[in-house]
């Protein structure tokens, strides 16, 4: 079953001078297994929405459900797993096998199987075990994030929501939580992500949420995403949009490194061509 979002809109500081708006009549359904973009720009909702999803946030109107449950039942909150951007906020045991180890424990797990869980959870982000006595904190930024997200699969999730789980990241750091996060997908967790980084994520989407203002402007896959020529883009893509806004007939599809070489190439091909036949 999926996650359900039917009219849901939501305010900061409800019936105060100092109300905020912050989603509007939002209707949205992810389905288990998938690997969804949240898009945006800044305020326009992305964060206020992931909030949503396992219950850190009420909507004042409408309805949400996951897998047909309230979302903060605690069957929902053991299916939804979230990660945010500093994930040293979200660290609090001296060792990194206590932190993985808490919610299982939490949501009633023999020792026994939360220790299956832990090791289970430790090679779904590609953690050494000699990582398990450590401190977190004396872990490195992606460590850490890969910690978090081990914590987070050890209740063993249907669907993981990620707060722009990249930001901050030195690039090996970046490397490491995409191939993570493709490995769990690949086992059947739904991602759901809200990023401003298309050059690491967009390869890795199916499925984009993009949000302007509280709305959500367009939802639907990535190939109708780069058809409708959206914004924000990758920075190939936008090099291509550039390349045919100024006559040259590349693909717009293009928005990998390779592809967009490939697509160089015809056009200097045919060029050759053209040339070699005056
Ligand atoms: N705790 C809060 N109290 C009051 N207003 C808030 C709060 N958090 C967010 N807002 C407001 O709600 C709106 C949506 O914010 P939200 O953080 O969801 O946007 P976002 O798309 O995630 O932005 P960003 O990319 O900057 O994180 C914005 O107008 C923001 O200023």
């Amino acid at each position: 079953m999926p996650i359900i979002l039917e009219n849901v809109s939501f305010s900061y500081s409800r019936k105060t001078p100092l109300e905020t708006p912050a989603l509007r009549n939002i209707n949205l359904r992810i389905e288990k297994g998938e690997f969804v973009g949240i898009l945006g720009e800044k305020g326009a909702g992305k964060s206020t929405l992931a909030k949503l999803f396992n219950g850190l946030l009420k909507p004042e109107t409408g309805k949400i459900l996951v897998d047909g449950l309230d979302p903060s039942s605690k069957e929902a909150k053991r299916r939804i797993g979230m990660v945010f951007q500093q994930a040293a906020d979200q660290l609090f045991c001296k060792t990194v096998y206590q932190e993985i180890a808490f919610g299982p424990l939490n949501f009633g797990c023999s020792k026994k199987e939360t220790e299956e869980r832990v090791y289970e959870a430790i090679e779904a982000v590609s953690l050494d075990q000699t990582i398990l006595t450590r401190d977190p904190f004396s872990l490195s930024g992606g460590e850490m994030q890969r910690v978090a997200l081990a914590s987070a699969l050890a209740l063993r999730p249907d669907y993981l929501v990620l707060d722009e789980p990249i930001t901050g990241l030195d690039p090996a750091g970046k490397k490491e939580i995409l191939e993570a996060l493709k490995k769990i997908k690949e086992r059947g967790t739904a991602v759901i992500t809200v990023t401003h980084n298309l050059k690491g994520f967009f390869p890795l989407l199916e499925t984009i949420v993009l949000m302007k203002e509280g709305k959500i402007v367009f939802q639907g896959s990535r190939e109708s995403y780069l058809e409708k020529g959206c914004i924000p883009l990758p920075p190939i893509a936008s090099m291509m949009k550039e390349l045919r806004a100024r006559g040259l007939p590349v693909n717009p599809a293009a928005f990998t490194v390779e592809d967009a070489l490939e697509e160089i190439l015809k056009l200097k091909s045919a060029f050759e061509k053209e040339n070699n036949g005056n």
